[in-house]
């Protein structure tokens, strides 16, 4: 059995640049990615067989919809594989959350099926599938730190932020992505900017998503006021659509301070606490 991490992806600054014809927007964003999150297994077997475990297993859709089980048949169609595989996904992400879950485990199944079957993980057929499932999906494919443009899927490596403690807070209010680009003012606010430091360029950035999902989903709003009045604080933003938003910090016992006082004052929203690469 072979088992891949599915890690949450967080967009430490997301600018929208231009509407385009395809239906898509134009973006720059800093992707990152925590060291937690789904997870998907794979062993040989006689048929084809897809299963869900974990708190979210029964949010998702139907099983033919399932990112992970598109990314299968795309994967044995481009390679040819007639073995089949029963495939297990342990879904810990809220689903429809601006943190990449689906886009993570599409990508999960990918690299479990390209170690299965000796591909290597940078075959331009494999990224090519990959980009067809998403646009966030060949920057998990990548699963480190990176520049995207375009739809989000033209990538270029950056310098990670190094073992950077970090809380994701979502107040369990699914956010459709496509509704929250097409509330987009349409206000081109400029690129991102800066050298090598992607913590400062991040810091500088923006979410040009957040008024629109603040339209979807008001408690975006909340969770930013608290996350950002946490002691220890370097960076609270949205990420991706929304409405999970994350807060950097330097120590990991002031993001375990933080994550106790969200779940003294809201009880009922998902968390988690990780770290970034
Ligand atoms: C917002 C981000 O999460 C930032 O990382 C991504 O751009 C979204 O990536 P994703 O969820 O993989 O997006 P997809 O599943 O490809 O697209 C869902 C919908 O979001 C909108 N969409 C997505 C990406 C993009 N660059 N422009 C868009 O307008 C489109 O309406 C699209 O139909
Ligand atoms: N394995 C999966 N996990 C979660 N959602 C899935 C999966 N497969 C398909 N979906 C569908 O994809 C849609 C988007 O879910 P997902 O959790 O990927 O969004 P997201 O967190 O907003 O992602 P992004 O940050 O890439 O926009 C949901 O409506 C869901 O029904």
């Amino acid at each position: 059995m072979l088992t891949e991490t599915a890690p949450a992806k967080i967009n430490l600054a997301l600018h929208v640049r231009a509407r385009r014809p395809d239906g898509y927007h134009d973006l720059e964003t800093l992707f990152v990615f925590a060291r937690d999150g789904d997870r998907v297994s794979l062993a040989d077997a006689e048929a084809s067989t897809f299963a869900m475990t974990g708190r979210f297993a029964d949010v998702v859709g139907p099983d033919a919809d399932n990112l992970v089980v598109r990314a299968a048949a795309a994967f044995r169609a481009a390679f040819g594989i007639a073995r089949h595989h029963a495939i297990t996904l342990d879904k810990h992400l809220p689903v429809a959350s601006g943190i990449g879950g689906g886009s993570a485990d599409a990508a999960a199944t990918l690299r479990a099926l390209a170690r299965r079957h000796d591909v290597a993980v940078d075959d331009p057929r494999l990224v090519a599938l990959a980009a067809g499932l998403g646009a966030d999906v060949p920057a998990c494919l990548l699963g480190r730190a990176a520049f995207g443009s375009g739809r989000g899927d033209a990538l270029a490596p950056i310098a990670g932020l190094g073992d950077m403690p970090v809380l994701l807070v979502n107040p369990l209010v699914p956010v459709s992505t496509a509704a929250v680009f097409a509330g987009w003012d349409g206000v081109d606010r400029g690129a991102i900017t800066g050298g090598d430091d992607t913590l400062a360029r991040g810091i500088a950035g923006r979410n040009d998503l957040q008024p629109a999902a603040e339209r979807v989903a008001p408690q975006v709003a909340q969770v930013l006021a608290i996350l950002r009045e946490q002691a220890g604080v370097v960076l609270a933003r949205m990420s991706g659509s929304g409405a999970t938003c994350f807060a950097l910090f330097r120590h990991a016992a002031d993001r375990d301070a933080a994550a106790a006082a969200v779940a003294a004052r809201q009880p009922d929203w998902w968390q988690l606490a990780s770290m970034i690469a």
